[in-house]
């Protein structure tokens, strides 16, 4: 597929991309051919029973891994054409991620984990966009604190700041209410929901939460590998409706 094929409008495509893990009797196929398009400024949920590929779907998507077969592009860009050295600057220029464990660093305090992407690539921080992604995440009268200095909830957006800061062309987010309570985790889906709608930022997040999963504008369901289903407009009923026709999860 030639790149003139890569919309303007697509932030992430996925063709034919498939993924064996080990070789010959060991070898398990935990992504089998799938073929998706992920718009600028859509806020996609991925979910799917344990083991159906979830983890290994972000990690190609996102540069963390390389497919067997297949092409991942993030915008025009065919991953697959780049280098180590030059993916691992995309990773850090063009994708933003937000993870269940919030991985921020200890001896920072939030103003410089925050800014560390831009400071790693050689960045200028631009005062404004910085004011504006801080109060937007509600986190104005804490800029001088440490990570350890702040409940979960606070260290999660924490992270979506860190992550939203570099304009990335996609924000990848792994479970990232996966370690809150239920009244927290749903500040920080609403904080994801606002990066989308207010910032017209392009949103992937895996997750085993159906109500996590309704925050998003489209849900996709992996089984085995494949993509097995789809949903637009989603409710937490139906979404955990699918899941169970899905199998156990
Ligand atoms: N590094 C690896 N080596 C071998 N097999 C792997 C590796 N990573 C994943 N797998 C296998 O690939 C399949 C898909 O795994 P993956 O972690 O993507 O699933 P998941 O849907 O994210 O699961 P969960 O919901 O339990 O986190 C599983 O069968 C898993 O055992």
């Amino acid at each position: 597929m030639s790149e003139t094929m890569i919309s303007e409008a697509t932030a992430v495509r996925l063709a034919d991309v498939s993924k064996v893990y080990g070789r010959g009797g060991a070898a398990v196929t935990a992504l089998d051919q799938v073929s998706i398009t992920l718009a600028r400024g859509s806020f996609t949920a991925v979910m799917g029973p344990s083991g159906s590929g979830k983890s290994t779907f972000l990690h190609c998507a996102a540069g963390l891994d390389r497919p067997t077969s297949g092409n991942v592009w993030l915008g025009s860009t065919d991953l697959s054409s780049l280098k180590e050295t030059a993916l691992t600057a995309l990773r850090r220029e063009r994708v933003g991620f937000v993870f269940q464990a919030y991985n921020l660093l200890p001896a920072l305090t939030v103003e410089q984990n925050i800014t560390l992407p831009l400071r790693l690539s050689g960045r200028a921080v631009e005062r404004d966009w910085l004011r504006e992604v801080v109060a937007n995440v509600g986190l104005g009268d804490r800029l001088t604190h440490l990570p350890s200095e702040l409940s979960g909830g606070q260290q999660q957006r924490v992270a979506i700041a860190r992550a939203l800061v570099t304009r990335p062309d996609v924000m990848f987010a792994d479970e990232p209410t996966g370690a809150l309570d239920t009244r927290t985790g749903k500040q920080v889906l609403g904080l994801l929901r606002t990066v989308v709608t207010r910032f017209g930022q392009t949103v992937l997040m895996v997750t085993h939460d159906p109500v996590a999963a309704s925050y998003a504008d489209r849900v996709v369901f992996l089984a085995d590998g494949r993509l097995a289903d789809e949903l637009y407009q989603p409710s937490p009923e139906v979404v955990a409706e699918r899941m169970t026709r899905l199998g156990e999860w």
